[in-house]
């Protein structure tokens, strides 16, 4: 790996809630700047990708509505030049179809910022790519495709909290905050980002499995003293796993997570909670219940409660 290379092209692997958020404010903010040096690419497929092709791609929040129009979109890698920074934004069940198709694009220097949920997306990436730098990353931000090249914005600051690749820890950032900076994206550099991901993932894992549970919005469940209780329970069990792993997760952290969760517009659903209610079967469970059930067997961590509420979620899902 050489030291700080320059980034010129950046690609968005899965253009729908939350690369579509981060594609439409880059490509907006290349639109209007032309003295960036930035090209931004999407990957994107279906009737989402002709839309982006003949109109952009374009974000509603609450703030205001901007069109981005990309450098080019396409549904198959090959299409485009080598990227310098991908963004994975893919579901958890596409992700390996998605690392399968960006392999032969990647080099030494490429960096791989995944933004998907889940403690172990590093491991997951890993596995199958032998080069390249992968940033371990997390995301709070509420997002979801809303027809066809529209993505809609419902609360979280869309704070990116990323750091080092664990094989390469003296990695120097500064190409990919500078890039930020210009973007105006919110992050924050760590050097260990694991505290932050696994803070994330004991908040989303909980209210994932709450949320679809109890058929509440996160607003509803942390109205509600028993899916309160429930998503606390979860998160204990998450914060029993981190600890065997030797994650140090901040001081009262589950505290904090719940109280985050009331700051949510009361109508947000989770990610998870929309796949459950559009694709049924087709959802990032094992993500949630299932990660937690395998990783508290492996490290002799009980999950009762995750085990009961998940297995209730599939017995559901498997009846329909
Ligand atoms: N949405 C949110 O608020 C948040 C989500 N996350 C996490 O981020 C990750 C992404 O979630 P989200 O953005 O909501 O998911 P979406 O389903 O909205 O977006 C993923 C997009 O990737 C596309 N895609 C998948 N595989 C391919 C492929 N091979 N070629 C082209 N396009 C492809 C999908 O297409 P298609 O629709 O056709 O399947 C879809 O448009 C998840 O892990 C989620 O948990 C994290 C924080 C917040
Ligand atoms: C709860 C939320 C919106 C927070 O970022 C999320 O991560 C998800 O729904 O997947």
């Amino acid at each position: 790996m050489d030291e700080a290379k320059k980034i010129h092209n950046i690609c968005i692997y899965g253009t729908g809630g939350i690369g579509g958020y981060f594609g439409a404010k880059i490509a907006h903010t290349c639109n209007h700047d032309q003295t960036l040096a930035y090209d931004c690419f999407f990957v994107a497929r279906g009737d989402h990708l002709q839309a982006i092709r003949q109109k952009g791609i374009t974000l509603i929040s609450e703030e205001k509505t901007i069109t981005g129009v990309p450098a080019a979109a396409t549904d198959h890698m090959d299409d485009l030049p080598d990227p310098d920074l991908i963004f994975v934004c893919v579901k958890s069940y596409d992700l390996d179809g998605a690392v399968k198709a960006i392999v032969p694009k990647i080099h030494e220097n490429t960096i791989i910022l995944p933004l998907l949920n889940g403690a172990d997306i590093y491991e997951r990436i890993r596995k199958n790519v032998a080069t390249g730098v992968i940033l371990p990353a997390c995301v709070y931000v509420g997002t979801h495709i809303q027809g066809p090249g529209v993505i809609f914005q419902s609360g979280g600051d869309g704070k990116i909290l990323f750091g080092a690749d664990p094989k390469y820890e003296s990695f120097d950032p500064q190409p990919v905050t500078d890039f930020f900076d210009a973007m105006q994206i919110n992050y924050q550099w760590r050097t260990d980002p694991y505290p932050d991901i696994w803070s994330k993932y004991l908040f989303i894992a909980a209210f994932a499995l709450a949320t679809v549970f109890f058929n509440k919005t996160i607003g509803e469940v942390a109205a509600d003293p028993k899916a309160t209780q429930t998503a606390r329970e979860i998160m204990k069990e998450i914060q029993a796993i981190a600890t065997a792993k030797g994650v140090e997760l901040p001081e009262h952290i589950i505290t904090k997570q719940l109280a985050m969760a009331a700051q949510f517009p009361y109508d947000t659903k989770t990610s998870y909670q929309r796949d459950v209610a559009s694709k049924g079967r087709v959802n990032e469970g094992d993500l949630y219940g299932g990660t937690i059930l395998r990783q508290g067997a492996e490290l002799g961590v009980s999950t009762p409660v995750t085990r009961s509420v998940y297995s209730a979620i599939q017995d559901r899902l498997s009846a329909k």
